[in-house]
């Protein structure tokens, strides 16, 4: 008979603060909390998105599972009639990757962003019902990062009114777009423009590379999976291509040409739109990724915090003499909480950076659309960098998760295998994470020199305008409660922030020239950029405190993980804010024995704070995770349904065990 005893009750009953309240304040408004849980209900209750071995899917029967799960998918949006809202939250629950996500995620922006309005209106109505799958096809085997570099060639030709889409080199062959391998009939295709002889840099065009009626390939194009990657089932549901171009046409009005257009005649002409405009698909994935990047993190979190309040190892102070009874539950043990808690912080605190972020992104559209573009630079250097940071650290929290529930973190049944290997990636796709902080470093360092000349830095860097006060000021803390000062911590990030980009500004000016000081200073760059990415982070969470904040004990807690973010930051990185005297040793230990007593704050409360997630058991697919913590029966429950256990003796027990034994037994006789 099915258990049904939640055995984790007792924890939940020690909450202090209104759960309720707080899942509103994760899914960011009582309206988005009641559409993602009605989808997920929905999600979960629906066999046709099971997610049942996964694991153990050979690649051709994963991928054509995930093929027909998306094919369902957007069966089911449409029976249903689902919002755009609504869609993306059965998209997100139903959790498993397919070209679908790189069709809405990358070719429709792609379209949106690059493309005049007269492309728009015919390509988005094909993109947008599906008439038409695309994917994004940027990266080459050759070039990833350097976009610049790219050698697939789109040379205009005025006799016929079309573009030549050529790969002239092996290392010029599309590697890496997602959905391309087997599915995608369009692509947006990145290449150097070559007209009247002349190059003219990378653009986008949107090129047909397979059949809308056999789904072949069509003339020209070579086009095939990449193969395997990284870990059991993850990423390898989705068919990551290569695609080979030999002198393909395309009429002229395929270059997406918001930017820059060709004429009839093949002239060149530049808009008054900056170029990098071209690269707005990746702003907006990067800002997603921020989202994601909490969702990911959060999840391993409730899957590490549930299975610690259920794991027992060792005496109890209960125990009688014999040390019989009751065992200590792993989350009482001080390491355990060192190790949890900070995630856990640092899941809300990128929940609300990342909240924090789409406002950022989305007043930036607005902008565009009147001509203003005075604040793409910086959320090119936030979504970049935040993108960078959010992704290290959830997939390092991953693993570190995976840890803290020991051996059986290691199963493929906990989840956390899984979601380490589909996570991990987004630390290198939308651009590998040190070089996306290089570009952060490089508008900071120009934030830096503009000081000179009068510009006042606003939004993000507006603490750099207060450089004076920064490298001067000293941090007061005396006591350990001197902690617990929003102010004092914010102060101490900026002036580390500040000290450190300072000292790379001033080195810089030591090199004769400015690109190879760049260079040779590259490690120090990225750990400034490091921290200012982190004052980011730290003053989203101290604004987030200042809104109205409703429920009993929400805002008290809220303050807790933000303290336990911070001071966590601290300690990791004490090496930065000693040398930069941002703060003393001693202050460093009085951070310390802070952090202690905010973890003896969080641990009646941890349980709570992870079912505030509202994540469905269907969602998070873990046995060590699921709501009622009865881990130890589905644990063994899940071992029984491996293949290898549909025999009792294995297939290849006569061919390669017996004699292997029966050699053993002859040579003990002899
Ligand atoms: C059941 C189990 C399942 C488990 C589920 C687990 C759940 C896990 C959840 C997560 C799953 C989500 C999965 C979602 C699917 C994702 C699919 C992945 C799709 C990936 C796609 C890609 O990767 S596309 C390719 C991306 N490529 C890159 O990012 C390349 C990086 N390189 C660059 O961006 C550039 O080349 C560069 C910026 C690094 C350098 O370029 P360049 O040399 O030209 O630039 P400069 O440095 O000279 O800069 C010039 C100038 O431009 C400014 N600038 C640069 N970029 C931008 C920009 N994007 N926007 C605005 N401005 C930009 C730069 O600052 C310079 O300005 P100056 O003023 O001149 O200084
Ligand atoms: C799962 C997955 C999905 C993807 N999907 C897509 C897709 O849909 N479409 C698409 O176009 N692409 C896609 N990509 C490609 C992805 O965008 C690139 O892999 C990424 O931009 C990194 O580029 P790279 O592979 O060339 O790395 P490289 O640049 O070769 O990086 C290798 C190493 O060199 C270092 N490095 C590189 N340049 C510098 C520098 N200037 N200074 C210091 N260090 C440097 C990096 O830090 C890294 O350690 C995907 C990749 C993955 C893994």
């Amino acid at each position: 008979m099915e258990d049904t005893v939640d055995h984790l009750a007792h924890e939940r009953s020690k909450a202090q603060f209104n759960v309720e309240e707080m899942k509103i304040i994760w899914a960011g408004s009582l309206h988005a909390l009641q559409v993602s849980d009605r989808i997920a209900k929905l999600v979960a209750s629906d066999p046709g998105f099971g997610k049942e071995n996964r694991a153990v899917l050979s690649r051709k029967d994963l991928f054509k599972s995930a093929l027909k799960k998306a094919a369902y998918v957007w069966k089911r949006i449409n029976e249903l009639g689902l919002s755009e809202e609504e869609t993306s939250w059965l998209r997100f629950y139903v959790d498993e990757l397919a070209y679908d996500y790189v069709h809405w995620g990358m070719f429709v922006p792609a379209i949106k962003g690059s493309a005049t309005e007269e492309q728009q209106n015919k390509w988005l109505p094909l993109a947008n019902t599906m008439q038409i799958i695309g994917t994004y096809a940027q990266t080459e085997l050759g070039h990833g990062s350097n976009v610049r570099g790219l050698e697939t060639t789109a040379t205009f030709d005025p006799v016929t009114d079309e573009f030549i889409i050529h790969s002239p080199t092996l290392t010029s062959s599309k590697w890496w777009p997602g959905g391309l391998g087997k599915v995608a009939t369009h692509a947006v295709v990145y290449a150097q423009l070559i007209t009247d002889g002349k190059e003219y840099g990378v653009n986008g065009f949107l090129v047909q590379i397979r059949s809308l009626d056999d789904h072949f390939p069509l003339p020209g194009i070579t086009v095939g999976d990449i193969g395997m990657k990284f870990g059991s089932g993850a990423f390898n549901s989705m068919d990551n291509g290569v695609l080979r171009f030999d002198r393909v046409r395309i009429p002229r009005n395929q270059m997406l040409m918001r930017v820059s257009k060709v004429t009839r005649e093949g002239k060149y002409v530049e808009s008054n739109i900056p170029k990098q405009i071209i690269y707005g698909a990746m702003v907006y994935v990067r800002q997603t990724i921020v989202a994601d990047a909490s969702i990911a993190l959060s999840r391993a979190v409730c899957i590490a915090t549930r299975y610690s309040a259920v794991r027992r190892q060792f005496g109890s102070p209960q125990n009688d003499q014999n040390g019989n009874g009751i065992e200590t539950q792993v989350i009482d043990y001080k390491t355990q909480q060192s190790r949890l808690f900070p995630l856990l912080a640092s899941a809300y605190a990128f929940r609300f950076v990342g909240e924090w972020l789409k406002w950022l992104y989305t007043d930036l559209i607005q902008k565009l659309e009147g001509n203003d573009f005075s604040t793409l630079p910086e959320v090119h250097a936030c979504t970049a960098g935040l993108k960078s940071l959010t992704t290290s650290a959830a997939a390092d929290g991953i693993e570190e998760s995976r840890k803290l529930c020991g051996g059986h973190g290691y199963l493929s049944s906990s989840g956390l295998p899984e979601l380490y290997a589909t996570f991990v990636p987004a630390c290198t796709y939308e651009g590998d994470n040190v070089v996306l902080l290089l570009q952060v470093s490089r508008f900071l360092m120009k934030t830096i020199s503009q000081l000179q000349s009068g510009k006042k830095p606003t939004g993000t860097t507006a603490y750099i305008g207060h450089v004076e006060h920064l490298i001067q000021c000293g941090c007061n803390v005396k006591k350990a409660e001197d902690w617990l000062n929003l102010c004092v911590i914010l102060e101490a990030f900026e002036a580390r922030a500040i000290r450190l980009l300072v000292a790379c500004a001033e080195n810089l000016t030591k090199f004769a020239n400015p690109l190879q000081g760049f260079s040779e200073l590259s490690p120090d760059l990225v750990e400034a950029a490091v921290a200012h990415c982190q004052v980011i982070v730290v003053s989203k969470f101290i604004e987030k405190l200042q809104q109205n904040i409703q429920g009993i004990g929400v805002k008290q807690l809220l303050e807790t993980l933000c303290y336990i973010y911070s001071l966590n930051l601290i300690h990791k990185h004490l090496g930065d804010f000693l040398s930069t005297r941002s703060i003393t040793p001693k202050q460093a230990s009085l951070a310390s024995d802070q952090l202690r007593s905010l973890y003896a704050k969080v641990r009646p409360n941890a349980i709570a704070l992870v079912d505030a997630f509202n994540y469905t058991d269907h969602f998070l697919g873990s046995v060590l995770g699921s709501y009622d913590g009865n881990v130890y029966p589905k644990l063994y429950e899940e071992a029984w349904k491996d293949p290898l256990n549909e025999s009792v003796v294995p297939d290849g027990y006569h061919e390669n065990i017996r004699p292997v034994l029966k050699q053993q037994l002859q040579n003990a006789r002899l």
